[in-house]
Parts: structure tokens; sequence; C-alpha cells
């Protein structure tokens, strides 16, 4: 019979792009890509776009970027494929709000370590949490292809890679498929966004993920996106209200940083069942590249 006594989990998401949460005090947590793909299964596990580990950076038992402090939490964050990412703007402001909920940081400002370096989370007085990104670097131009159609697309640094297309109405776009980018360019893959500009201040963006697939919202992809429309207006610095399918986000883009401000909620804590975990142990043969 299966106990429910495995590891503690929560579930939260900010703007619907959806977090397993897992807390990891002493670095004991064995996470690996298996297991990722198992939680994030959206019929078979609890379904999610990625999971965040929450450790502190001395125990995540890799080399740290130069500025992560070793007694700062540090967010693991997988994509729901399994596979790792330096950074995730919705997933850190979540990874903030359980640090603030279960007392493990007190009020102010808090330094969370990533593989893209710290990232300062503050929560607002109207509950909504803002990230201190960091630079948003413009790398060039590249092109993308949606169902045969190629469109032009700034490449964009967050810590993590963007593709980011300014484009028309976003209704009619297929996204079920991968969208075509050049992989010399990017080789580990790239985060792809479609943006319309509904106006001065606001824009609208559908994003399609690298190691998940098209997410109802992409924070790094919002900054992506902002600072793609505000280099595009002519503008050094600039702020827009980024309408994502699953909500709206405010983005601010200045030479030096940028900064990301939207809900993040946890929905659910619970325990993991400690025979399914444990099943997961062993990841599976692979037969001609292919995992089961
Ligand atoms: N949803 C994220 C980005 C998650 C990582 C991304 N898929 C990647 O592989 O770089 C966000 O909110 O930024």
């Amino acid at each position: 019979m299966q106990s429910y006594a495995g590891p503690e989990f929560l579930k939260g998401h900010g703007t619907e792009n959806d977090f397993v949460v897992l807390p990891d005090p002493r670095g004991e947590l064995e996470l690996t890509a298996r297991r990722v793909r198992a939680l994030c299964d959206r019929r078979r596990g609890l379904g999610a776009d990625g999971v965040l580990r929450v450790v502190p950076s001395g125990l995540l038992g890799e080399q740290l970027p130069a500025d992560v402090p070793a007694d700062a939490w540090f967010m693991d964050y997988r994509n729901a494929d399994g596979s790792v990412a330096e950074m995730c703007g919705n997933g850190v402001r979540v990874f903030a709000r359980y640090l603030f909920d279960a007392g493990l940081v007190s009020t102010g400002s808090v330094p969370v370590g990533t593989r893209a370096g710290v990232r300062t989370v503050v929560v607002e007085p109207d509950g909504r949490v803002t990230v201190d990104m960091g630079a948003s670097a413009v790398r060039g131009h590249s092109s993308v292809t949606v169902a045969g159609y190629a469109m032009s697309a700034l490449s964009v640094d967050l810590g993590n890679p963007h593709l980011v297309c300014l484009t028309g109405e976003l209704s009619e776009l297929d996204l079920s498929v991968q969208p075509g980018y050049d992989p010399d360019l990017f080789p580990d893959g790239v985060n792809i966004e479609f943006v319309e500009v509904l106006d001065e201040e606001r824009i609208r963006m559908r994003v399609h993920e690298r190691g998940v697939g098209e997410t109802r919202s992409c924070g790094t992809g919002t900054v992506a996106a902002t600072a793609a429309v505000v280099r595009a207006a002519g503008e050094e610095d600039g702020s827009r209200f980024v309408h994502v399918q699953g909500g709206v986000v405010e983005v601010r883009v200045t030479p030096v940083t940028s900064t990301l401000t939207g809900p993040a909620e946890l929905v659910a804590r619970g325990r993991l069942g400690s025979e399914w975990w444990s099943s997961l142990e062993a990841e599976p043969l692979t037969v001609s590249g292919v995992s089961p």
C-alpha cells in the first residue's frame, strides 16, 4: 500500500506558469530527470511546467556562480522535460513566496541564488512579488520559423536564452510544435517569444519554452520581450504591462537592470507517496536513445 510519507511538496504558480516546489533544507533529495518528468506529468504526476528545489546554496552539490553566497537559498530549477535551466523569472517569485510563507526569511528583500547568479526578490505591499532580473543583454538578430513561415527574431539573454519575434496578431500561431531556430546559435535550445504591441504601455506575448513547450507565462520571456519592444521604440529604458495567457505582469528595463512584478501564489502542500517516489529512483534503461 502507498504511504504518503515521502518528500514534502508545494504547488504554486505565477500567472499560471506552474511549479512543484520541493523543500530540501538538508540537501538530501536526489532529483533525477526521471523524477522531474514524473512530478511534472499532468496525468500521472502533480503536473507543472517545472520543479523548484529549495536548497541552501552550500549544499547544492554544483559549482556556484561567483556572486552566490553559500548561506543563501538556492533555486535549483528544472524544466518539465527534466533539463536544468539557469533562471526562471516566475519561478524565483514563487520560490520567494515559499521562503516568506515558511518563515525561512523575514520581511524585506531576499537574495536567491540561481545558476545565473543572485536575484533579489521583494514582496510588494499589494502582495505582488518583484524580482530584480539584472541586465537584459541583446545579442543580435536571428530568425524563427513557425509552420514554414520565417520571422526575424532578436536574441536576448536573461541568464537563459531567448529569441523575441515582434509580430502581429498572435491567436492564429500554432505553438503545439517546436518552432524552428538556428541550432548552431542555440545548441542547448532557446525560449521563443511572440509579441504583439497593443499600445504604448501594453504588449501581448505567447511563448514556447525550452524544455516545456507552450506555457501560459514565462517571466524571463516577458523581460526579453519588453527589452525588444523598448529597443524597437528607440527608448533607452521603459516599462510595459505584459499580457500573457495566464495574466498580466509589469516589466521595467533600463540599460543596467530590469524588474519583473506580478502575482505569485502557493495553492497546495502535501507529501509525495513514498513508494511512488522510491520507484522512480533508478533511471530506466534507454533503448536507441529513447527513454520509456
Ligand atoms: N518559465 C520560466 C523560464 C524557465 C526556464 C526556461 N524554460 C529555460 O529553459 O530557459 C520563467 O518564468 O522565466
